[in-house]
């Protein structure tokens, strides 16, 4: 018998016990009936329904407010009370949107609907090390292979200054320099990629890779995610400057980034040691530091990952194509004209 699926929901706002149930239209178009009725299909509280045009259908309570657990309770189509909807079928394949059914007038509430518990803190483990020590090669290894999510600070960045956005000129400034952009724009940036991924349903377990990268950006972090939550674990990659040299310098003939030079490099590598070496240690003397050898061949290096990743690891697949060639043991696919 396969798992059935858990749906967590999360209700704010006001418009209370109106609301009597939760429907998300499909993707398909709408359908004639028998009796020449168009209607819309869709998902009734995660049951295939149909949304007659005329308004017609009669759907049963299914969101209600109960006085005594003060707290909402799902109603399934069975008559079930649940916190959680539970069933076998595949989750919808459209997200996010539900629209609120109510018999009153007063404002919907807002709900979402999600595959994992959004009362779980997400679990972070932040990823650090000089500029090339492979970072982002070992998080998008640990992502493919273990389930993880990765978020770099520095991909956000840039994808920020490509956005064009008002803070790309000082990105663009931060990153030339080599220097750290203001602790402000990097943790809203990765605070609104992680809260996307948990409301898609995402699994909760984060690498955060290159931050935080100083002392301000740690004290940035806990004003955003709260001074209690817990420490996270950090996975620091050591390794000597002619290394990072060799390796940036092997990227740069396909990264297009602006920073893979040497005369930037030796400028990152001074911020490095002089801003993100003191917060490294602020984590060590915690305990909280995972050291990886990360001058070795990458297949080693991603044995250390894949260890240290163990206890909260959700997965473990056999290694995809991509992976194989990310960690060297097998040659890129050759790119055609169209660069695909
Ligand atoms: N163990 C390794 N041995 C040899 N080359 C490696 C190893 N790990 C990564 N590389 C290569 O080194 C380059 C830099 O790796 P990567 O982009 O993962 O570094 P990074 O730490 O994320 O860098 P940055 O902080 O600058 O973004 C890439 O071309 C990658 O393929
Ligand atoms: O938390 C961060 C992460 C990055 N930056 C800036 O981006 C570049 C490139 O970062 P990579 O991790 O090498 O992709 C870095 O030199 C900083 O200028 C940052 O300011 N804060």
């Amino acid at each position: 018998m396969s798992t059935p699926n858990s749906w967590f929901v999360s209700v704010s706002g006001s418009g209370l016990p109106e609301v009597d149930g939760l429907y998300v239209p499909s993707q398909e178009p709408p359908k004639e009936s028998e009796s020449g009725t168009m209607s819309t299909l869709g998902y009734w509280n995660g049951k295939l329904a149909w949304d007659r045009a005329d308004g017609k259908s009669l759907r049963n309570p299914a969101l209600s407010y109960s006085n005594s657990y003060k707290a909402w309770r799902l109603c399934r189509l069975d008559g079930h009370l649940a916190y959680t909807i539970e069933n076998s079928d595949p989750l919808p394949d459209t997200p996010g949107t539900w629209d609120v059914y109510r018999k009153g007038v007063a404002p919907a509430p807002c709900i979402s609907v999600l595959a994992s518990d959004p009362r779980l803190a997400p679990n972070v483990v932040f990823v650090l090390g000089g500029p090339g020590a492979g970072k982002g090669t070992m998080c998008e290894v640990a992502m493919n292979q273990l389930g993880w999510r990765h978020l770099s600070a520095g991909d956000l960045l840039r994808a920020e200054r490509k956005a064009g956005g008002a803070d790309a000129a000082l990105i663009e400034e931060y990153i030339e320099a080599g220097k750290i952009v203001p602790v402000t724009i990097t943790v809203g940036l990765i605070k609104k990629a992680m809260n996307a991924i948990i409301e898609a349903g995402g699994a909760p377990n984060f690498l955060v890779d290159g931050f935080p990268r100083s002392l301000e950006n740690w004290s940035g972090w806990r004003e955003v995610f709260g001074a209690a939550a817990a420490v996270p674990t950090m996975l620091f990659f050591e390794c000597p400057l002619p290394v990072l040299e060799q390796r940036i310098l092997g990227r740069a003939k396909y990264s297009g980034r602006s920073d893979d030079n040497v005369e930037s490099l030796r400028k990152r590598f001074v911020t490095y040691k002089e801003e993100t070496m003191p917060i490294v240690d602020v984590f060590r003397k915690e305990g909280k530091v995972v050291d990886v050898d990360s001058s070795r061949d990458r297949q080693d290096v991603w044995a250390l990952v894949k260890e240290a990743l163990k206890p909260w690891s959700t997965k473990d697949e056999p290694l995809t194509e991509r992976s194989e060639c990310l960690l060297g043991m097998r040659p890129w696919p050759k790119r055609n004209k169209d660069g695909e």
